[in-house]
């Protein structure tokens, strides 16, 4: 050792003290720098905690001692301030220059050596390394102390107090002060401070082994797709990997010292913690299945977790480890398969699975079912074995074509049970391929379908066909009439559409039942289909309507009269329905294709209007269609049109026709008639237009316009004298059928003040026999008014003389085609002695219409008939003429 050589800190530094008993300061000097480790020591040991540690050893050595960083940060120290003095502490730089000398020192230094040297203050220094393996850490120093052998040069000391302008007497002694220890003490104190270094150097080594550990322990984790945690026995995490973050939508470090409760619902909190007691108290790992919400996704996970009970040192619970497994595409899968599983035994449709040779792999329950074949005698067989033997070979190609392309193919098959009974099936196949595209399987899926096959025929029949009568329907015969069309044109051919309806059949249907009637359409049909050939076509649109359509007809219709001629001898032939004898006739409209017109719904047009004209003509009886028919309805339009401006234009006249009572020669009565003051055509009668305008309802309002005319006609004769008049008036279907009309009947009589028994309102018989039960609802309403009712044409509607016993009617009034021929037809003079009988029988006035001679007018008054109508008398005559007619009569 030296003396001391001060104020220079490079000399100071290059003053060697001693190193340990190993290594010269030379050796040291040359070494290569420590390198300096990258962790700081403040993170590997708990800095604070060795203040304690440092104050107490200062004490016990009498020496300042510190640790600080290898850049020559004080980390922590104790004792300083006292042993540098509050001189040289107050020196600007002489710490700087102290450190530097440290750090160049201490960075020479091995783990277990340490130097002395002296500081620029002249006081000396030791120093020793802390290390962790090979990088420095950091120094552990003590110092500012007197070698025992050191001589005290005070003039150095002066210097100093001069330089740094301490005072110089304080300075000398405080320096005088200082400790001295012998290079033996030294020593010793060092190898205490050595063992602290080595004892640092250890705990930072253990500390960053654990550290770094600790590290890829948490990079093994959170590289972990799985959630894994950490929980204590009360459920708060200790630890948890970032997939168990993600699940719970918080970084770890949020998780961490909190519980289940702060995350998800109590429910399933409760849930979670009772599964870890239920772990922990087992002491073995247990195996749950949860769901819960993925939060990072929001989807539902379902999560299999292993939880395992963890035990500290002393073998007591300390927590559970739990690591979950998310088996939500397993469940999925599981579910999916469990669900073909079912879909596959309880199908309603037989199932087939083959291998890719068309090997039968599995069958389900309704194949069984369906075909007779048990699973056993189905498996490893070819399909083929279900076939019938009789699908077109067309049909396999066809399939084996499209499975071969599109993967899938649909269609029907025969097949034939295993008792042999064949069936036709509808068969869907769909090819299963790896995922290289090549076929593993065929799944193949059928039904029986000779119930829908059944059903469609029969849809199909009955979309063809009429139900009642099996003759083909109007959509059918339009299909077939233009296939008839098409034939004709091509071989110049003719048809002869013949349109045929039953006369009076609606009364028959509501006199004698529906289902007469309907007994009747059948028999129809049959006598049709039997009276033309085969190759016909006969067919029903609807009620009494049927249509015959002749084929192969020469072109100017010839032989279509003779068999016209045969289908209304046919029709017209009684027929025994129900145990009795029933008759009916056909008016049959003929036209022909291509003559009459091209186009089928012209045809059927063309058809109609030349049967309302065999109708017209007095029915039971066949027509031709000719053009000059097309100009008559022509005329209906325009008489339809013209109508409506009748009525707004009020064109419309009632003549006034006498009743009289001839024994005591008085009109007692009128019956107002109408008739149309047509600008052009002058004086139109009701025959021409009344008709269509019961067709176009315009008799509605005519009906009424008539109803108030009238009654304003028999006030004004009422006031002028002849207060026992009444007045007859004509009720068309369409007026006696609208449900106002007693209300009407009621209005206008108060409006006139007229009695109600003077007006008599006149209904047919046909029209009070089309349905009676219903028409004497309204003809009560009517009689409850106090107006007589009259059942006009009587003899011509077939009535049921049971009901005309229920009918409120006053008056009958014999139609005047049996008054007309009276005197020469037997029978009309009959019926006309017979309708007197019945009328007195019943208590019923009687009138004949339609008197034109005296011999009428006698016989009708010999057989007792009240009240007489006709020409005999007066025609109907205008207004003004009536009323002198009446005036004169009297008279
Ligand atoms: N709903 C309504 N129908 C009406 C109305 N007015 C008339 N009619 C109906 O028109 C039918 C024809 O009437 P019309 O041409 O006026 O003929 C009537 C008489 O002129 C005719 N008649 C009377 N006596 C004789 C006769 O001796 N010989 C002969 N050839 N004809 C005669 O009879 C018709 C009256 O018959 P009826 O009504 O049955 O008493 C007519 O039948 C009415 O139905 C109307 O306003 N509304």
């Amino acid at each position: 050792m030296g003396s001391i050589k001060p104020n220079d800190v490079r000399e100071v530094k290059w003053y060697p003290g001693r190193l340990n008993s190993d290594i010269t300061w030379d050796q040291a000097r040359n070494r290569t720098p420590n390198q300096i480790s990258e962790a700081p020591l403040a993170s590997l040991v708990d800095i604070k905690s060795l203040s304690t540690l440092l104050d107490d050893l200062t004490l016990l050595l009498g020496m300042p001692t510190a640790l600080l960083d290898p850049q020559g940060n004080i980390l922590q120290s104790a004792g300083w301030q006292r042993a540098c003095t509050d001189f040289h502490r107050a020196t600007p730089g002489a710490c700087i220059n102290c450190t530097e000398s440290d750090l160049f020192l201490s960075s020479h230094l091995k783990e277990g050596e340490f130097i002395d040297y002296k500081c620029k203050n002249g006081l000396w220094d030791v120093v020793t390394p802390v290390f962790v393996g090979d990088a420095h850490l950091g120094n552990l120093y003590c110092g500012q102390f007197f070698y025992d052998d050191d001589l005290i040069d005070d003039s150095f000391f002066v210097a100093q107090a001069e330089r740094y302008g301490y005072d110089q007497a304080d300075y000398l002694a405080a320096i005088h002060e200082m400790p001295r220890f012998s290079r033996e003490q030294v020593r010793r104190i060092m190898g205490l401070i050595v063992g602290l270094a080595s004892y640092l150097s250890h705990l930072s080594l253990t500390n960053l082994q654990l550290s770094e550990s600790r590290g890829q322990m948490e990079t093994l984790i959170n590289a972990l797709p799985d959630p894994v945690w950490l929980k204590d026995t009360e459920g708060v995490f200790l630890a948890c990997n970032q997939a168990f973050g993600r699940m719970f939508g918080a970084p770890t470090c949020e998780i961490i010292g909190r519980t289940d409760y702060d995350f998800t619902s109590a429910e399933l909190a409760d849930f979670f913690r009772q599964k870890d007691k239920e772990a922990i108290a087992a002491g073995t790992p247990r195996v749950n299945e949860e769901w819960l919400i993925h939060a990072e996704s929001g989807q539902p996970i379902f999560l299999e977790t292993i939880k395992t009970p963890m035990s500290g040192v002393s073998g007591r619970a300390v927590g559970v480890l739990g690591i979950g497994r998310d088996m939500t595409e397993r469940k999925r899968v599981e579910n999916n398969l469990h669900l073909m599983s079912r879909v596959f035994s309880s199908s309603g449709e037989a199932i087939l699975i083959t291998d890719a040779d068309n090997r039968i792999l599995a069958v389900n329950r309704e194949f069984t079912k369906l075909t007779g074949y048990s699973k056993e005698e189905a498996i490893g067989q070819d399909p083929r074995m279900l076939s019938a033997g009789n699908t077109p070979p067309e049909t396999y190609q066809e399939m084996w074509a499209a499975l071969l392309t599109n993967d899938y193919w649909q269609g029907e098959l025969w097949d034939r049970r295993k008792n042999g009974e064949p069936y036709p099936k509808r068969l869907s196949i769909s090819v299963v391929r790896d995922s290289a595209g090549k076929v593993v399987n065929y799944i193949g899926t059928f039904e029986d379908i000779t119930d829908r096959k059944a059903a469609e025929d029969k849809i199909r029949f009955l979309a063809h066909h009429d139900v009642l009568t099996g003759l083909p329907n109007r959509f059918s015969l339009y299909e077939r009439l233009d296939q008839g069309m098409a034939f004709a044109r091509r071989f110049e051919k003719s048809l002869a559409i013949m349109l045929i309806d039953l006369d009076h059949f609606k009364t028959i249907n509501d006199t004698l039942g529906h289902n007469i009637g309907d007994q009747l359409l059948i028999q129809v049909a049959r006598r049709l289909q039997q009276s033309v050939r085969e190759s016909d076509i006969v067919a029903r649109l609807g009620g009494d309507e049927f249509v015959v359509v002749l084929s192969g007809v020469e072109k100017a219709g010839d032989g279509v009269a003779e068999i016209a001629s045969k289908v209304v001898t046919q029709l017209a032939a009684p027929y025994a329905i129900a145990g009795a004898e029933l008759r009916t006739s056909p008016s049959i409209g003929i036209c022909l294709y291509p003559d009459d017109a091209t186009e089928i719904s012209e045809l059927i047009k063309c058809a109609d209007i030349a049967m309302y004209h065999a109708k017209a003509n007095g029915r039971s009886d066949f027509q031709f269609f000719i053009e000059a028919m097309r100009d008559e309805v022509a005329e209906r339009v325009t008489i339809e049109h013209e109508l409506k401006i009748a009525l707004e234009k009020e064109q419309f006249v009632l003549h006034y026709q006498p009743q009289i009572e001839p024994g005591a020669r008085r009109v007692v009565g009128l019956e107002a008639l109408v008739r149309w003051q047509h600008p052009t055509r002058g004086l139109v009668f009701p025959g021409d237009f009344i008709a269509l305008a019961e067709e176009t309802r315009l008799i509605v309002p005519l009906g009424k316009w008539v109803l108030e005319e009238a009654c304003r006609q028999l006030k004004y004769w009422h006031q002028a004298g002849y207060a026992d008049l009444h007045m007859s008036v004509n009720l068309s279907p369409a007026q006696f059928h609208d449900q106002s009309l007693p209300a009407l009947v009621r209005q206008v009589l108060a409006k006139f003040d007229l009695p109600a028994g003077q007006l008599h309102l006149e209904i047919t018989e046909s029209m009070a026999m089309s349905d009676p039960e219903e028409n004497i609802i309204m003809m009560q309403a009517l009689a409850d008014i106090g107006v007589k009712l009259a059942l006009d044409d009587f003899g011509t509607g077939y009535s049921s003389l049971a009901y005309l016993k229920l009918f409120p009617i006053d008056i009958i009034k014999i139609d005047r085609s049996f008054v007309k021929d009276i005197e020469t037809d037997e029978n009309d003079a009959a019926i006309c002695e017979m309708t007197m009988l019945l009328a007195q029988k019943l208590g019923k006035q009687v009138v004949a219409e339609g008197v034109e001679t005296e011999a009428q007018l006698e016989f009708v008054s010999r057989i007792g008939c009240q009240w007489i109508q006709g020409y005999l008398f007066s025609k109907p005559l205008a207004a003004a003429v009536a009323g002198n007619f009446i005036q004169g009569f009297a008279g």
